[in-house]
């Protein structure tokens, strides 16, 4: 897998006040208590990844924050304002966008209406722009979902949230299942968006995606984040990080 690789300067300083912050979360799927006491910050433009083994909770983050799973106590606060009791909806109005990771396509509709179908809103990815960064869309305009490939189905998964705008953008394992090029392809998508002032919360068992692109990462195990690792601690760490994901 190969991301062209970011400049080697350590992780950008947070700003003084996160645009995402995540306060003592606990989350259920009845009665099994999954989430204990997640605490994570997202700031202005940064790329954070949360990392961990299969079921260690990080999917059940990112719906406890765009309100999917409602089943969660603690605090959930977006640029400022607290928006834990807020329906998915109000959430996504607020800025935030996820890319679940089933991807979350309409497979009976074609690709460009899977493109059109959101609503584009101001600072959001045109069409023009969705061709020009994913050509293979165009081509594959008339295609209905179920018909794409699993790059295919990632690409379109993320320009239809693209299209609105958000600040914050979910993506569950972007990388799950693609072949090299498509991941590379994604990778450097993210990596134009971060330079264009996106904050990414990025879910990823690859740790070479992962380490590429992201400023910060979360290790979680349990449903607990354990530790904390920096762009610039990465490469010392890398043996450890490799263990918390190992089986
Ligand atoms: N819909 C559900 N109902 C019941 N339990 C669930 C449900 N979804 C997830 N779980 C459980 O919650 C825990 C956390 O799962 P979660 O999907 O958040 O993990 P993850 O770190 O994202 O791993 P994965 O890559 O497997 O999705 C696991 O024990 C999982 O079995």
């Amino acid at each position: 897998m190969s991301v062209p690789a970011p400049s080697l300067a350590p992780a950008r300083p947070p700003a003084s006040s996160p645009l995402l912050e995540v306060r003592d979360l606990h989350a259920y799927y009845g009665q099994s208590h999954v989430l204990h006491g997640v605490n994570l910050q997202v700031h202005p433009g940064e790329v954070v990844s949360l990392i961990g083994r299969n079921g260690a909770g990080k999917s059940t983050t990112l719906k406890s924050i765009m309100g999917v799973l409602r089943s969660r106590t603690g605090q959930i606060v977006f640029d400022g304002q607290d928006i834990t009791r807020l329906p998915s909806h109000r959430i996504a109005a607020r800025g935030l966008a996820w890319v679940p990771e089933e991807r979350a396509i309409l497979s009976t509709l074609s690709v460009r209406e899977n493109l059109e179908l959101p609503p584009a809103r101001p600072g959001g990815w045109t069409t023009a722009r969705t061709y020009e960064a994913f050509p293979v869309l165009r081509e594959r305009g008339h295609h209905p979902g179920s018909k794409l490939s699993g790059g295919e189905q990632q690409m379109l998964a993320m320009v239809r949230v693209l299209r609105s705008g958000p600040r914050l953008l979910l993506l569950d394992e972007p990388s799950e299942g693609l072949a090299p090029v498509i991941v590379q392809n994604i990778g450097r998508i993210i990596q134009e968006l971060q330079q264009e002032g996106l904050s990414v919360l990025l879910v990823e068992q690859n740790l070479n995606f992962a380490t590429r692109l992201a400023d910060r990462h979360y290790v979680f195990v349990d449903g607990q984040i354990v530790d904390e690792v920096r762009r610039d601690e990465v490469e010392a760490r890398r043996g450890e990080l490799l263990k918390y994901l190992s089986v």
